[in-house]
């Protein structure tokens, strides 16, 4: 498990641990992690031409003792120094060793960029000269190392107000923070590389944390010997219409690749006749009333994918939350739910799985809003609902309302394809089925769903049946059988 704090976390850890250790030690520890991380990324460090962007705090000494360290090594390394003020020594340090300062021009030559503008320091948009030169190094040919975080990214939320450095390689110091693993903030850090300053002590519980293979390995169910398919776990489908079939069809697949011992389907003619050509698998319910009383016995359900938002849909919406299993809530369902939210009252759990636009309108907040700050969002309606919400779209983020967040770091933007959110909500109720709570069941379904998308993917479109059928491929990979080398090893690094 990765975990993730905010800015204020951080800097009271610091405090505590700066308490105890000799002046400047934490600054030294920074610095020299982050010239190894440059050099690094430039493998020859002699005659490479550097370029620090230093602005007034200590974000700007990092840059200069890391600036100092690749001096000796013989890079040409110039400071643009845009704080009204300088860090003292770490400017000694640096010219010292044999660096220069130089102007904003210089970033157009330069072989590596080191945004040292702003760190968890910083409030607002990037105010002058730091956003030019900030717009100045994303544009720049060369390579972007930021210190800490990309300058103008909200460190604790990931919120961009303005212009922000976007770099090849972010080198954060002593722990993660949450906006680096959460869009827009994440897309401008690139890879992240974490330096060990001896914080670990110090932390308080996280704000976020992120899920590594082995930790949804740990969570997923497998069939024992005992098992059949009952106990391994049987879902209800209530999705699709005779509008819109596709859906059904997704969602059943999502969930048949899961794990579900055994999927119920219930529908009218249009979807039912699609369900049974794709998937002899399923157990099939025509509907000709909007109920579920003869569709038997099943341990979740998955409502509203494609089920339409008509007075029918309302009925079985109802029908099927009045149930006393675990719910997920997904697409027109959401529609419903937002239009009357009495249907939340129940005693079993309800998994909700918006995007942007449908918490927009369940919540009645700005799609925008919730974009720029999806965490704080997923967390309030969460909260006000008393529900768990996985919050989709290019950061999956999962909130309970109790604890810290699931920040899904699998995913890739080749999902944004028509009906991949079906598929989700398979896989999602396939996991509750077989007993996972809401926030598990959530989390692990956005990591397997992420990894199946890239592996479908390959860097390539795909169509999102391709997703449901590389489900497997993915629960194998986190059982370690396989898993697809995506970082060098020993780099701690989040590589979209
Ligand atoms: N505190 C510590 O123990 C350590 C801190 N370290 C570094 O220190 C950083 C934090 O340093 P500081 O607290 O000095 O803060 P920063 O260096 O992040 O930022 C403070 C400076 O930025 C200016 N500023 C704030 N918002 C701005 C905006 N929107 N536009 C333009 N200028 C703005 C402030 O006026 C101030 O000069 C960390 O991110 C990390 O890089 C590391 O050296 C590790 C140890
Ligand atoms: N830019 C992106 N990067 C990564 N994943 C994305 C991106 N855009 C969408 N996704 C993922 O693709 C899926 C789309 O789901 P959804 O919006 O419900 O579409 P649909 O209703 O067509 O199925 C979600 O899992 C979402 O997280
Ligand atoms: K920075």
């Amino acid at each position: 498990m990765r975990t993730a704090y905010t800015a204020d976390q951080i800097r009271a850890a610091e405090r505590a641990l700066m308490a105890e250790l000799p002046h400047g030690t934490l600054m030294q520890r920074a610095a020299a992690g982050l010239a190894a991380a440059c050099a690094d990324l430039l493998g020859r460090v002699y005659a490479a031409r550097v370029v620090l962007l230093v602005g007034g705090g200590d974000n700007g000494g990092d840059a200069l003792y890391a600036g100092a360290l690749l001096a000796r090594r013989g890079a040409r390394v110039g400071a643009v120094l845009a704080g009204s003020r300088t860090h003292e020594a770490g400017l000694a340090a640096f010219l010292d060793a044999g660096g220069r300062v130089t102007g904003g021009e210089a970033i157009e030559e330069a072989d590596l960029v080191v945004d040292g503008l702003v760190g968890i320091g910083a409030t607002g948009a990037l105010r002058e000269p730091y956003g030019a030169l900030a717009a100045a190094a994303g544009s720049a040919p060369g390579l972007v190392v930021a210190v800490d975080v990309p300058s103008g990214v909200d460190a604790g939320t990931g919120r961009v107000e303005g212009p922000a450095v976007r770099a090849t390689l972010t080198v954060t110091m002593g722990a993660y923070k949450t906006g680096l693993l959460v869009d827009p903030g994440a897309a401008y850090a690139g890879a992240v590389e974490l330096v060990d300053i001896g914080l670990g002590p110090y932390l308080p519980e996280p704000d976020a944390v992120a899920q590594e293979a082995a930790d949804v390995h740990a969570l997923l169910p497998r069939p024992v010997a005992e098992s059949d398919k009952y106990r391994r776990g049987v879902l209800g489908v209530a999705a699709g219409s005779d509008l819109f079939t596709g859906a059904a069809v997704l969602a059943v697949g999502g969930a048949l690749r899961a794990g579900a011992g055994m999927v119920r389907y219930a529908g009218t003619s249009a979807p039912v006749t699609q369900v049974r050509a794709h998937w002899p698998e399923a157990v099939v319910t025509l509907l000709d009333a909007p109920s579920i009383e003869h569709v038997g016995r099943v341990q979740a359900w998955v409502l509203g994918p494609g089920l339409g938002t008509g007075d029918w849909a309302h009925e079985l919406a109802a029908a099927v939350l009045a149930s006393d299993v675990p719910v997920l809530v997904d697409a027109d369902g959401l529609t419903l739910v937002a239009r009357d939210r009495d249907l939340l009252r129940r005693d079993a759990p309800v998994l909700l799985t918006p995007h942007a636009g449908e918490l927009s309108r369940l919540m009645g907040v700005g799609r925008d809003a919730i974009e720029a700050a999806r965490l704080e969002h997923a967390r309030d309606a969460a909260g006000e609902l008393g529900v768990t919400v996985l919050l989709k779209g290019s950061t999956t983020v999962v909130a309970d309302g109790a604890g810290p967040a699931r920040v899904n770091t699998t995913g890739t933007s080749w999902l944004a394809a028509g009906g991949t959110g079906d598929v989700l909500s398979g896989v999602a109720g396939a996991l509750l089925a077989q007993g996972l709570g809401c926030f598990d069941a959530a989390s692990c379904a956005a990591y397997l769903h992420g990894l199946a998308g890239r592996l479908a993917a390959a860097g390539a479109p795909l169509a999102a049946a391709d997703v449901a059928e590389a489900v497997p491929a993915a629960i194998r990979a986190v059982a370690g059988r396989r898993e697809p080398e995506r970082t060098p090893p020993g780099r701690r690094s989040f590589a979209r």
